[in-house]
């Protein structure tokens, strides 16, 4: 037989299957290195060519023996690539991480990475113990009420959020036709970026915007950005007190995964008395839906993020179902799991 490299994820290791657990290590070592190289936007002096340590250092005002050490590590782990000459480059790995990248992800790396998203997972056992993010314990607030104390990391979190829209809008439009319905709610819906867009595909349709009153304050722009201002009401609100009546579908994205099972039935009741009696109307969560056990689905990792920082969680079908089911709706469609998963329900 052959001898194969011992790989764990992208790391080959030198160390037997029993030990290979160690190897996860490398995934911290990568991301410290990583985080210290883009902070110093070395991939913006790197979309300019291959530069080796020195001439980085001399262009970013870091030092080259330490900078050529972190490099070297981020190429060892594919995410650079480092030349016989010296010389280091992009690879398709990282040309996402250069400032104002089309469809880029710096902001979005340096926020996953940021230490308000660390320092939780010192303690993830405070999570088991309790139920309660470790977030909490770490800051003494929850993550919401930090990110709005504290404007910087507030702005660290708006920035990456701006980089969140990725090509998720397009599966969903290829998968669900909106034009079914008359007037749509979007529950949760932000700045109304998908609201606008929904509207921009179907001329006949109109719109109800439902989010925080902060959240909603300047969301006029958005709509008037895509011509459809005119067929939009904003509506400020609490969707634990109230999401406003009168529509044919509640549109709710990447929403109740931010909470517990309790808030996300909480929310679906409320959108439950705004449908009454009205049983054509539709829900429509767009969220992560989990795959079974046993399966590799990324949702089940990103889980561990929502439990310690946000106290949230990610669902499979049964769940959904549950919360669903006891806030008064039945699954009306087969959704297609993963993290941009659409699933339809009706009111019973
Ligand atoms: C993760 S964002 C998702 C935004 C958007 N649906 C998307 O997919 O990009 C969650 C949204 O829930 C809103 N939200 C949080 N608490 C709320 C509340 N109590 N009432 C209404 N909206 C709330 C936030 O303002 C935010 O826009």
């Amino acid at each position: 037989m052959p001898e194969t490299p011992n790989k764990v994820g992208h790391f080959e290791v030198d160390l037997p299957p029993e030990k290979q657990v160690l190897a996860l290590f490398a995934a911290k070592w990568t991301l410290g290195a990583l985080r210290a190289l883009v902070e110093a936007k070395v991939p913006d002096v790197l979309a300019r060519g291959p530069r080796t340590a020195a001439e980085i250092g001399a262009e970013t005002g870091t030092r080259a023996d330490t900078l050529y050490r972190l490099l070297r590590a981020v190429a060892a782990a594919g995410i650079l690539t480092e030349g016989a000459d010296g010389r280091f480059a992009l690879t398709t790995a990282s040309t996402g991480l250069v400032s104002g990248a089309p469809d880029g992800i710096r902001d979005m790396f340096l926020f996953a990475s940021d230490p308000m998203l660390w320092r939780p997972y010192e303690n993830v056992a405070h999570s088991l113990r309790t139920g309660r993010p470790s977030f909490e314990e770490a800051f003494g607030m929850s993550f919401y009420e930090y990110t709005k104390a504290n404007p910087a990391g507030g702005a660290v979190l708006d920035r990456a959020m701006q980089q969140n829209q990725y090509p998720a809008t397009d599966v969903i439009f290829e998968r669900f036709d909106f034009g079914r319905f008359g007037r749509i709610a979007d529950v949760g819906g932000g700045r109304g970026q998908f609201l606008a867009e929904i509207l921009r595909r179907h001329p006949h349709c109109t719109g109800v915007l439902a989010d925080q009153p902060q959240t909603v304050a300047d969301a006029k722009a958005t709509f008037e950005d895509e011509d459809v201002a005119g067929r939009v009401t904003i509506v400020p609100t609490d969707f634990f007190v109230e999401v406003p009546g009168g529509c044919d579908a509640y549109f709710i994205k990447h929403t109740l995964h931010n909470w517990d099972d309790d808030k996300a039935e909480l929310i679906l009741r409320r959108i439950r008395e705004a449908i009454g009696d009205d049983r054509d109307a539709r829900l429509l969560i767009v969220d992560q839906l989990l795959r079974g056990p046993g399966e590799w689905d990324i949702g089940k990792l990103i889980d561990v993020e929502a439990l310690a920082v946000l106290g949230g969680r990610e669902r499979g079908l049964d769940e959904w179902n549950r919360i669903a089911g006891a806030a008064g709706f039945a699954i009306a469609n087969e959704p297609v799991p993963g993290n941009i998963a659409l699933l339809e329900y009706r009111p019973v």
